[in-house]
């Protein structure tokens, strides 16, 4: 048995939300957490979705360790390979979109792939190749502030030409109303110029249906999740998916619940003051530059917890901060070096609350979610029910816990305003 999609997602959050939109279309998917040491159970499973956390990391390393997904994934007998990055094409000059995707390409004896980065449910479209959040151009939606991959450029041809040696070009939205034959023939007159990476407008969830039809035999795509929503027909369609299977049913709930948040979205910084005012006393600030001067601040908010456990009240760990806030800190101790302090804090809180009782456990943000997964040890985990577009509730098997884990990994700009309480409330 052999899987139909293999798909290399650059972050933990948009691994779970592409995983989320395979199910949703019928799909038997997993998502593992880099490439599995051991080879988990695939006899009833069409697609696997490998997270890795290589959005941000040197370029280099991003390139091995997606070559690395690749290869494990052919082995598995993929058809196609999906390199699922940010709707918002989180990135910067030197990647690492275009350069993990030249490396697939040339792999896999490709010569060109398309970028779909849109998600219209969630309101990201392009349109003459450039991205939309909302009614706001991407450099003027807040992903300008972006702490690791600030956005200040909304044409994606330019921002992904500074990214890669070769060719960029646009199939708009005009070649995308004639359908899938007229987008399939402007792929290839395309790749007859040369051109390897062609970036696709979306104004609509049909344009991803004609994006599906036409790219549903390239050996890769690449984009948002929005075109993972589309690809399951033409899978049908080709003969590759036998069936329509049902979502995956979690296993029930148990233990208490926490909420994690690294994330410095408008969406994060909107849900972490809901939180507040639905929970007078039940959230803890963590500040970088506290972190970075000693212990102190930590061993307070562990203690914080520990009341909250007591208490069984909902709880929320945050480090989100406004803009100002986070340049502040990033000016002092530098941007990586604040990311990280962060990153730790919140990952090890995951480690020690999770044994002391949390089994409901919610994280907000991409690199925030990769920390807190990798240093809980999870290899594998189950996709259930959404609880938002792009927001699935996961499980996990830990050793140290007989009941799995829940886990909702939430990208950082997902999510309605209440989500940090009404995701505990859809929780079978
Ligand atoms: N107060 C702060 N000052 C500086 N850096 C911070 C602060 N709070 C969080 N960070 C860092 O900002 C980064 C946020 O990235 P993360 O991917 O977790 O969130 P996001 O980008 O909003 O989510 P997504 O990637 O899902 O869109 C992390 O590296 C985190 O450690
Ligand atoms: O596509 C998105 O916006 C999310 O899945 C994501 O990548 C968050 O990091």
């Amino acid at each position: 048995m052999t899987i139909v999609l293999g798909a290399i997602a650059d972050d933990f959050t948009g691994a779970t939300d592409l995983a989320n939109n395979l199910v949703r279309g019928g799909m038997r998917c997993v998502q593992v957490i880099g490439v599995p040491n051991t080879l988990p159970n695939l006899s009833q499973v069409d697609a696997v979705v490998v997270a890795l956390k290589s959005r941000s990391c040197p370029v280099d390393e991003a390139v091995t360790d997606s070559l690395a997904a690749l290869e494990w994934l052919q082995e598995q007998g993929a058809r196609q390979i999906f390199f699922k990055y940010c709707s918002t094409f989180d990135s910067t000059d030197k990647g690492n979109i275009g350069p993990v995707a030249d490396a697939l390409l040339e792999r896999l004896g490709a010569s060109q792939t398309v970028m779909v980065p849109a998600f219209p449910i969630n309101g990201r479209t392009v349109y003459q190749g450039h991205l939309f959040v909302g009614d706001r151009l991407l450099n003027d939606s807040g992903m300008q502030n972006h702490p690791l991959t600030p956005m200040n450029d909304a044409d994606l041809v330019r921002v992904l030409s500074r990214q890669t040696p070769h060719a960029v070009g646009l199939a708009n939205r005009a070649t995308l109303a004639q359908g899938a034959e007229a987008t399939r023939q402007r792929l290839a007159t395309l790749a007859a110029d040369g051109v390897r990476h062609v970036i696709c407008d979306t104004v609509e969830e049909s344009d991803l249906d004609v994006l599906a039809e036409a790219t549903v035999t390239q050996a890769l795509v690449t984009g948002g999740s929005g075109l993972g929503q589309a690809l399951p027909a033409q899978y049908r369609k080709q003969g590759w998916l036998a069936d329509i299977a049902e979502p995956g049913r979690l296993q029930p709930a148990s233990g208490s619940t926490m909420v994690l948040s690294g994330s410095c979205s408008r969406a994060t910084l909107a849900q972490v003051d809901d939180f507040l005012a639905r929970h007078p006393g039940a959230g803890f600030a963590l500040d970088p530059l506290a972190l970075a001067k000693d212990d102190k601040q930590w061993e307070q908010a562990l203690a914080f917890a520990f009341e909250h456990l007591e208490q069984e009240a909902p709880m929320l760990i945050y480090a989100s901060a406004d803009p100002e806030k986070v340049k502040a800190a990033q000016a002092e101790l530098g941007v990586e070096k604040a990311g990280f302090l962060v990153e730790e804090a919140l990952s090890q809180l995951a480690v020690t609350l999770v044994t002391e009782g949390v089994g409901r456990l919610l994280v907000a943000g991409g690199e925030t979610s990769g920390a807190v997964v990798s240093a809980l040890g999870i290899k594998a985990m189950r996709i259930g029910e959404q609880i938002d577009p792009g927001v699935p509730w996961t499980q996990a098997t830990l050793g140290q816990r007989e009941a799995p884990l829940s886990l909702a990994l939430k990208s950082g700009n997902f999510g309605g305003v209440d989500f940090f309480t009404r995701a505990f409330e859809v929780l079978p």
